[in-house]
Formats: C-alpha cells, structure tokens, sequence
C-alpha cells in the first residue's frame, strides 16, 4: 500500500564506522510530516548516531540523506538548520556561563541590534510558558546555576523556539531523562500538540511506556541496524524489550526479587535537611536500599551532596560512618573525566588499590575495568579507549563501575540511569540488590517513580524538606505525586 503522507525526511543505506566499531550498519528510515515517532533500542544501538547524521554533526559513511524529496549531497549542521531540522541532545549543549536568554540569542543570529536581550527573553519566557506551565525558570538565570532538570527544560524549549529559519521536525534524544513525572507530563503534552499541527519529532527515550503512549510509529534499532518499525498500536512493552534484545520475561522476576526481604545492620547515615523545621530526617542502616523521591529540584540531590561532604565525619545535622562513592546523575559536569580512558574513569574511585609505589598499576587498573566491563556489559572494544567514545548510556554504566567497584560501604546514587537502557537497568538493579544483601547501603534518587519499587522505603521531599516517609507497601506513584504537592508543615 502507498503511504499518502508527505515525507519530510528519507534515509536510506546509511552506514557509520569509528574505527573497528560499526555504529550504523544500512540504516532506512522516513519521517513523515505531522507524526511522532519513537526511536528505542539498547546503549550503543546507533540511535544518538544516526541523529547526529541527520542534524548534520556526523558525516555519513554510505548512504543518502533526502529532506522533502531532494536528496542532499552536501549535508551540514547549518544546512538541517536551514532545512527547519533541530536536535536536543542527551549531552546538553547549552552554555553554562551564559544566561538562559543569551544561550537562546546563539540559536537566533536575527535577534540583534538595540534590545536583543529584552528580545531573546521575550523568544524562552513565552516557549518555557508554553511548555512547561508554571516553571519558575528565569531568562535572566545564569545556566550553570540551574539545576540539570531546569537546564533540560531550557535546552528544550529553546528547539522549539522560532524567529526567521523554518522548524519542521525536533528530534527528543532522552528529553525526560532528568525530569519529574509530572514536568515530562507536559512535555509529552506538549509534543503531541506541536504534531498535531502537522509538524514532527523523533523521540527517543529508554522509559517505554513514555515512547508507547506518545508515538504514533516507533522504529526499533539493535546493533546498528533498524529490526522493526511499525505503528505503535502494534507494540507493547514486552513486544519492545523482545525486539531490542531480550530482558522482557526477567523485569517480571526482578520486580517480584525486589519484594524479598534483607537483613538490615546498624544505622550509618543520618541526615536532616538543612531547611527541615521538624525533627524528619533521613535514617539508613547498613544493607538499606532507601528512595528519595518528589519533584525534581526539591532538595533531594543537595541532601545527597551535602552527605557526600560529610564524608567520615559529622557536620551539622548530618552523620555518616563509613566510606562513600556518588554516582553522579549529571555524568557531564559531575561525572566523567573526558581527557582519560573508560578503565582510568572506573579506576580512579580505588586509586589507593591501583597505586604501585609512585605509579598507577596500569594491570591493576585493567583487571578492575575488564572485571566491571563483564559485570555490567560496558559496550566496547577496548576499555583503553577514551570515555567519550562510549554511547551516553554506556558511559553511565563506567560511573556505576567507579563506585561500586570501590571500597564505599554508603553507595549515594543521584539519579543515576540517565540514559540506561532497560535491559542494562534491570542488571544494575540485580548488582544492587546483591550489594545490598553484602551490608551495601544505597541512598537513590530518581525521577523514575517505578524505580522506587526497588527501595524499602523511600523519603518524599518537597520545598527543601522530608515531608514523608512511605515504607514500600505504601508506595505508590499518586501517594508519592500527592506528597510531594502536599506543603510540608
Ligand atoms: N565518537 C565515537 N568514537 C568511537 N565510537 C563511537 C563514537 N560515538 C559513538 N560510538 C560508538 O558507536 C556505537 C553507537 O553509539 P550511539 O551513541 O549511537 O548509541 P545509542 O543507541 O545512542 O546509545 P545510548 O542509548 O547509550 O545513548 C557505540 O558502540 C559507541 O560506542
């Protein structure tokens, strides 16, 4: 049957190599105007890079690109620009010295001359209204203030903010990954919307109910290669995760392992808030896995942070005996080490064990590497190879190595599975329950409400402060949603 529907974008064959690795192997696919579709598949499935073929960042190896039925043999960045083609990436881009309205003057050479400031603020306020009603973003905010959610929400209403050039279709790499359930409500809302009036996206995400519930077609890639695309109405989750490699029988024997129970040891954190006004604060014993939860932004990463501070010692309001590791969420900032090796940023937690006399033991280092490279499947040829040579996903994975690989008895996890494909999280929840049952104690924060399902027992915050403690029979997504409106007395 023909497909009456106007094709706004047509590869076909594309194919991409970095060195041995073959990220892109023969890729087809159309976008058709007025149509979300959802791109799903495994870390380094070769999503991040086919969008970086088509917004222009990568030169294609073989194949070819057609926008609007002309095929373009001189691709580049400025030319999908032209072409009405924009991208968020998982990587944010935006720069952090500059403030929400100047980063929004960078897309939008034409807001210039007397008031472009005042222009460009004008340009976010009314896209960050639009989207994301009720934010509490300011133009004027300098980005490296905000926090990884609220730099989020910027880099995504600033895509889809319009001046002289055409906008036709947004492509979503992990749009949600650090947004709360309620903030990535509206940004679906959202895109639904901007479809419906004839536009399109490509919205690529590892939560497959998100992809399920706001695609209208989702194309499935495994190894580099497309291994299905239909209408979304034809999929289910378990047809999904069956398509991209397994793990769909296993997440229903995880999620009833997370129901056992552990035996639980003396306490090893205690930590208040330091806006608390009432005498909550967060208790956790040894072997404890312990959710923080609530709307991003309400103080559950500064309570992590402050407790990291606080390593060994005590300081006002928070005591902590034993040894920490952090698995930083904003893996860019906080992170990776991008000058060093996938094996340097696992090892660099346990440098003590590493060191032989005056120098790192580079055997050392790589039998602790490749131990975590089988362990928690990092995807990579060598693990001497730089960091950044890992898919977003698998870079995450050598931040869970770095710690869980160290001596930390207090595992802190700021919501830590930005990017994680399914089957590589239900691993790590697997690794954590183990650890736990070891003594382990994880103190995790996540946007993702089903994830808490793994804790026993999680902390609500809101406005700064614990507002509830739910044990994890009380636990569910609206006594969460409702805590975290609820005003903390
Ligand atoms: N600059 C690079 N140098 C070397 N290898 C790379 C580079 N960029 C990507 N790769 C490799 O290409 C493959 C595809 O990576 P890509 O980032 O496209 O995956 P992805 O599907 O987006 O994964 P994720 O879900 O983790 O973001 C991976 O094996 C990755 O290691």
């Amino acid at each position: 049957m023909v497909d009456a529907r106007t094709i706004l974008v047509k590869l076909e064959g594309v194919e991409k190599h970095f060195g041995a690795v073959r990220a892109l192997d023969g890729v087809d696919l159309n976008i058709f105007a007025g149509e979300c579709v959802g791109l799903v598949g495994h870390n380094g499935a070769g999503k991040s890079t086919l969008m970086n073929i088509l917004t222009g960042t990568l030169a294609t190896g073989a194949g070819t690109i057609s926008i609007s039925g002309s095929v373009e043999d001189r691709y580049s960045v400025s030319r999908a620009l032209a072409l009405g083609i924009r991208c968020v990436f998982q990587e944010l881009s935006l720069c952090p010295n500059l403030s929400v309205a100047e980063n929004t003057r960078i897309n939008h050479p034409s807001l210039k001359g007397i008031g472009w400031q005042r222009k460009a603020a004008a340009l976010i306020a009314q896209k960050l209204d639009e989207i994301f009603p009720g934010h509490s973003i300011d133009p004027s905010d300098i980005v490296g203030d905000l926090s990884i959610g609220r730099r989020q929400m910027v880099e995504v209403a600033r895509a889809f903010t319009v001046t002289d050039a055409p906008l036709d279709l947004v492509i979503l790499d992990e749009p949600t990954s650090s947004l709360d359930s309620h903030t990535a409500g509206q940004l679906l809302d959202f895109v639904r919307r901007f479809v419906g009036s004839g536009k399109s996206c490509i919205l690529i995400s590892h939560l497959l109910g998100e992809v399920l519930g706001n695609a209208d077609r989702i194309v499935v890639m495994r190894d580099g290669k497309v291994v299905a695309a239909d209408r979304a109405a034809v999929f289910d989750r378990d047809k999904l995760v069956t398509s991209m490699g397994g793990a769909a029988a296993r997440e229903k024997v995880a999620a009833e392992a997370a129901k056992g129970t552990r035996e639980i040891g003396p306490i090893c954190v205690k930590a208040r808030p330091a806006r608390q006004r009432d005498d909550m604060q967060l208790v956790a014993r040894s072997g404890e896995i312990i959710g923080l939860a609530g709307l991003a932004g309400n103080g559950q990463t500064d309570l992590l942070l402050a407790i990291f501070e606080a390593a060994g010692g005590s300081r006002s309001g928070i005591e902590v005996t034993a040894p920490l590791a952090l698995v930083a969420g904003d893996r860019q900032s906080d992170g990776i080490f991008p000058q060093w090796s996938i094996a340097r940023n696992i090892g660099i937690r346990s440098i003590e064990r590493m060191v032989r006399g005056m120098l790192i033991s580079s055997r050392r280092e790589a039998e602790l590497a490749s131990r975590w490279q089988e362990r928690i499947k990092i995807r990579t040829p060598d693990m001497n190879n730089n960091i950044l040579s890992l898919s977003g996903g698998n870079q995450q994975k050598a931040l869970f190595a770095r710690a869980l690989g160290s001596d930390a008895r207090i595992i802190l996890m700021d919501d830590p599975m930005r990017g994680v494909d399914i089957g590589t999280k239900l691993d790590v929840y697997d690794l954590i329950r183990e650890e736990a049952d070891s003594g382990r104690t994880f103190l995790w924060y996540t946007t993702e409400t089903e994830e808490l399902d793994n804790c026993d027992h999680v902390y609500v915050f809101h406005g700064g402060r614990i507002v509830a403690n739910l044990s994890r029979d009380e636990l569910t997504e609206e006594k969460v949603i409702q805590s975290s409106f609820d005003e903390a007395v």
